[in-house]
């Protein structure tokens, strides 16, 4: 077994975690050598001569073979990574924004350095989702991936449908908890989630879709009332991502928007920082993965997986890659609720056709179906009136 000499980048909530756990595993002959960080004055749980600000302290140094990239700066993150790839180091990150930025120049800058990258814990914490899609679903068909992929947002959620929170309340509780992003608008916008279904949809379907590509909805314009007519209809209200294959010509689906789930479905059980997955597939129909996806020791299991694949030289190979045309979000049509306190005008001219309208002094909705081509425009999209909510 070969000695993993680890430059940790980051002592965060995942970067103090990881360097925990390790202290805790000496059987692994992995061991860290140097922790880069950003502010030089803040207090460390950790002896004082293991840290620096300088990057290259942990990028020049020969010895160390491995780095942990575990940053909350996607920008600064993509220059240490790649000049640890040049040096010929294996990285491990936990980095969605960057990976999903980045994902085909980083895999193929790892193959020409003859280096690993892997990064499980950049899509739903401690799930084990990135490498069962790589490799135990590689042969059988795959239909879709869906679910809940962001551990605040559904912390949030659950903390004001099932306890009355206020929305503040439930955010504040989740960044005094470590699931947040340094800033938290990736989280509660539901970029986080789209960019860790880009990355979902390039190991389940060999396709590389930009986050932009996927149409997206956060949690910020949900309303007291959304949560009534849910439970009155027997609905929770999730962040759902999803990702599914519709036609031979394997056009795809990519979505994040907050959705009405039955409460006797997989998916309604999962609740605070949890994640859960589907994934449906033509030979084993539907199966589920479920854990926590946020937080300091969960994000930290998958990171000290990934130190552990790197002492028997695992890669990631992207074996069903496809460079054919990819075609995202332009057909098909979906069920949707648009709730807002005051009329907005124009909204009816989005739905192909209304199932159901309501209106009192103080909430409307309209219920109906939006064609995918609709849906994706950004006046729908961004109109913080209006409470945008589709049916699974
Ligand atoms: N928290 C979670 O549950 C999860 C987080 N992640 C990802 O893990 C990564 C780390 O998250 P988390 O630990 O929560 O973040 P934190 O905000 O808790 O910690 C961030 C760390 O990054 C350091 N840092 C920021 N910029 C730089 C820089 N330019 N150079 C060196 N160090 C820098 C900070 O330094 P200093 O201490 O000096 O301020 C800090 O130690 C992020 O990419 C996040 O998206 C992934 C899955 C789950
Ligand atoms: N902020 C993220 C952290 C893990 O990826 C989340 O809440 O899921």
């Amino acid at each position: 077994m070969q000695k993993l000499n680890i430059g940790l980048f980051g002592f965060g909530v995942v970067g103090e975690g990881i360097y925990k756990v390790l202290e805790e595993k000496p059987e692994l002959n992995a061991s860290i050598k140097k922790i880069v960080i950003k502010d030089k004055d803040k207090f460390r749980n950790a002896p004082s001569e293991l840290f620096s600000t300088n990057a290259n302290d942990i990028l020049n140094d020969e010895e160390i073979n491995v780095v942990v990239e575990l940053i909350s700066d996607s920008d600064a993150a993509y220059t240490i990574i790649k000049k640890a790839f040049n040096n010929k180091k294996h990285v491990v990150s936990a980095n969605k924004k960057l990976i999903a930025e980045n994902h085909l120049e980083l895999l193929q800058l790892q193959k020409e350095n003859d280096v690993s990258f892997l990064y499980e814990a950049s899509v739903c914490g401690s799930v084990p989702i990135i490498r069962n899609l790589e490799e135990y679903f590689d042969n059988d068909l795959l239909n879709y991936v869906s679910g809940i992929v962001n551990g605040t947002t559904n912390y949030i959620l659950t903390k004001m449908a099932n306890e009355n929170d206020t929305y503040q309340d439930a955010l504040k509780a989740a960044q005094e908890n470590g699931f947040a992003e340094a800033d938290p608008t990736a989280d509660v916008e539901g970029f986080d989630a789209a960019h860790k279904l880009t990355i979902i949809t390039l190991h389940a379907f060999g396709r590389k879709i930009e986050s932009n590509d996927v149409i997206r909805k956060g949690i910020t314009s949900l309303k007291t009332k959304d949560f009534e007519y849910a439970k009155e209809k027997g609905f929770t209200i999730k962040l759902i991502a999803n990702s599914r294959i519709i036609n031979e010509n394997g056009e795809l689906i990519s979505t994040v928007l907050p959705t009405f789930v039955k409460l006797d479905k997989t998916i309604a059980l999962v609740n605070n920082e949890y994640n859960g997955v589907l994934i449906g597939s033509s030979l084993s129909d539907e199966q589920f993965l479920y854990g926590k996806g946020a937080g300091r020791f969960p994000t930290s299991s998958a990171v000290l997986s990934d130190i552990s694949a790197l002492q028997y030289d695992y890669q990631y190979s992207i074996r069903k890659k496809s460079d054919k045309n990819i075609i995202v979000n332009k057909s098909g049509k979906v069920k949707v609720y648009l709730g807002s306190e005051t009329e907005v005008s124009g909204i009816k001219d989005f739905f192909e056709d209304i199932e159901e309208r309501y209106q009192s002094n103080s909430y409307n909705h309209i219920i109906g179906t939006i064609s995918i081509v609709h849906l994706k425009n950004q006046k729908l999209l961004n109109d913080e009136r209006l409470s945008l909510i589709v049916f699974e």
